[in-house]
């Protein structure tokens, strides 16, 4: 372990992210009821072109009028290669009130990029007096974004979360598909007659990790496109969880339960986590610095794995 601490990531729950196209505005109150931690109005991809100054209307709008609740309100603005975002930040920063949390950056490709970003909404927010800093997530989506991740996850104190978007992650890489994240039918190894599937996402999904836990930033599984597959979603949420991510993106709102069950710790989980501390606990007194737990050896290691399971889950039980 390096002399410096590995910083901590915001302590909010971040299980589920809604998304929903700026330009429907019937959604809105929807969203805001739903049991999301985290709200996603879109101003970039689910809109369309002749849409753009609308949306951006009906997003500050829906900001300032409806009631959030607790939930982590966020924009997803339009990307650097496009005429719409500095009107999309400035807009933003100028009309929204405090109830804004998070600027999402999709579609980042080098720290600069981020950079661009926070210089202009430093400049607004000092302008115009705002108090509470917006924070920024951003989406890994492209070849490029994937090469400079470490850069990008070290671009800003602003940044909180880092997603993978799949879809456009695909086509950046040239990808032979058009699924939005699962299992991809022609991704597999063959062992005699029987095919055995593997993750084309894990890679990319474990560097964000990394990125992200190097820098104290959530990392987060982007969208799921077959909404109408349950068990593909929790499958690949599952995985996520597993490598490190926190949660991951409902693009219709019967993703949102799966999400939460997947990243919230379950009451078996937390209970072996609490046995394996108590145990070391004893260990300690007695002494030792690894001991056996149902058989298996649990060591001080063990001691920050268990701390993992039991801090997610007094967050989510606090939130
Ligand atoms: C995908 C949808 C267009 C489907 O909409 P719809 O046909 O209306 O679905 P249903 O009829 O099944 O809806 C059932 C009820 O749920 C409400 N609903 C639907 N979507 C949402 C939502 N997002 N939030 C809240 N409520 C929602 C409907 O109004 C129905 O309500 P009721 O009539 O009262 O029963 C639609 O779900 C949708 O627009 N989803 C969001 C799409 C989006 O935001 N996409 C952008 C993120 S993904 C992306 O950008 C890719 C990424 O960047 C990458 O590169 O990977
Ligand atoms: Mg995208």
């Amino acid at each position: 372990m390096s002399f410096r601490l590995q910083p901590t990531p915001p302590a909010r729950p971040n299980r589920c992210q809604l998304f929903g196209p700026g330009s429907n505005t019937k959604l809105f109150a929807k969203m805001a009821a739903s049991g999301a931690d985290v709200i996603n109005l879109d101003l970039e991809d689910s809109v369309a072109p002749s849409d753009k100054d609308q949306a951006r209307i009906n997003v500050i709008e829906a900001i300032n009028t409806i009631d959030w609740g607790t939930k982590t309100l966020a924009v997803r603005i339009n990307s650097l290669d496009t005429p719409y975002w500095y009107r999309d930040v400035v807009d933003l920063l100028e009309q929204a009130g405090p109830r804004l949390d998070q600027i999402m950056i999709p579609k980042v490709g080098c720290a600069e990029d981020i950079y661009a970003v926070d210089a202009l909404v430093t400049a607004i927010e000092r302008a115009k007096g705002r108090i509470k800093p917006v924070a920024f997530e951003v989406i890994i989506e492209s070849a490029a974004g994937l090469a400079h991740v470490e850069a990008i996850a070290a671009a800003s104190p602003r940044l909180q979360a880092m997603s993978l978007g799949a879809a456009d992650f695909a086509a950046s890489m040239g990808m032979q598909t058009t699924g939005i994240g699962g299992t991809q039918e022609n991704y597999y190894m063959l062992q005699g007659e029987t095919r055995h599937y593997a993750d084309p996402w894990h890679w990319a999904q474990t560097a964000i990790v990394a990125a992200c836990r190097t820098h104290g930033i959530l990392p987060v599984d982007g969208p799921f496109g077959d909404f109408s597959d349950d068990e593909g979603y929790r499958a690949q949420a599952r995985r996520c969880a597993t490598l490190g991510m926190v949660g991951k993106w409902a693009i219709h709102p019967k993703q949102i339960a799966l999400a939460n069950e997947v990243f919230t710790p379950s009451e078996a989980a937390v209970a072996e986590a609490r046995e394996i501390l108590a145990a070391m606990e004893t260990a300690k007194a007695q002494g030792a610095g690894a001991t056996v737990y149902k058989g298996r050896l649990v060591d001080i290691a063990s001691i920050k794995q268990a701390e993992v399971i039991v801090a997610q889950s007094d967050l989510i039980a606090g939130a």
